[in-house]
């Protein structure tokens, strides 16, 4: 066999599992949900979660001295395990809210940008940016915080969410929790109704959930 003939091979490959499960993601209502009678089992999201965990790794030191990074980045190189992430997220938000659906996702600059916008297409929703300071034009709401390696500024558009709109806020990563209190005062700011978090995974140790309270947080991996 040449090697153009394995590589096409393997494209093959690929998109058959891909299809796979793609097609797994069409029990779901016309909003995007999942139906109650699909297989929406916590055996499935268990399996996935393992799919997930091995596309993670890790790099010591960076961005800066002592911190241990997680990088997502392989889930989105792999179409398989990008297919996977989105719907373990589906199934999770299924799960957080049996009877009910945001109208708006809120992802945060940038990794919540890399997945948000999938996840509301899924799920029958808007999506809204909330962006690092100075990326928005016109009028905007800002908020100050801190976060594991440093301060930093978040802005959203005033016309980003309409009053008493229900709004799930979701990111890749949870670790102070600085990032997400600060995108939920924004949201709460312009009227949203905050209906909790969504993280892929958490950075133990730092307790970033104790600082969302009052709403459901829901992560996908809990430990990593
Ligand atoms: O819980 P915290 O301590 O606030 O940290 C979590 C935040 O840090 C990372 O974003 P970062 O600001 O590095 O931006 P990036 O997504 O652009 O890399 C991560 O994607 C979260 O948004
Ligand atoms: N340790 C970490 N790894 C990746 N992203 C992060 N964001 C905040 N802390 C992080």
């Amino acid at each position: 066999m040449t090697t153009d003939d394995s590589v096409a091979q393997e494209q093959q490959q690929q998109q058959q599992a891909t299809t796979t499960t793609a097609t797994n993601l069409d029990s779901q209502d016309a909003s995007g949900r999942k139906s109650t009678t699909a297989t929406s089992t916590s055996s499935e999201l268990a399996g996935v979660k393992v799919t997930i965990t091995k596309s993670l790794r890790r790099f010591a030191d960076f961005p800066i001295p002592g911190i241990d990074f997680v990088d997502i980045m392989p889930l989105f190189h792999d179409p398989v395990a990008h297919a996977t992430l989105l719907r373990a997220l589906q199934l999770q938000v299924s799960e957080m809210f049996p009877n009910d659906k945001p109208d708006i996702v809120v992802g945060l600059d940038a990794r919540g940008f890399l997945f948000g916008p999938a996840l509301a297409l899924q799920l029958g929703a808007g999506f809204t940016a909330v962006r690092k300071k100075g990326k928005l034009p016109g009028p905007c709401i800002t908020a100050e915080y801190i976060k594991e390696y440093g301060k930093d500024f978040f802005q959203m558009q005033e016309d980003g969410i309409e009053k008493g709109q229900k709004v799930l806020v979701v990111d890749d990563i949870i670790a102070t929790g600085g990032s997400a209190t600060a995108a939920g005062d924004l949201v709460k700011q312009l009227g949203g109704d905050l209906m909790g978090f969504l993280f892929i995974l958490e950075i133990p140790g730092l307790k970033g959930r104790d600082k969302l309270d009052n709403v459901p947080v829901s992560i996908l991996i809990e430990e990593s």
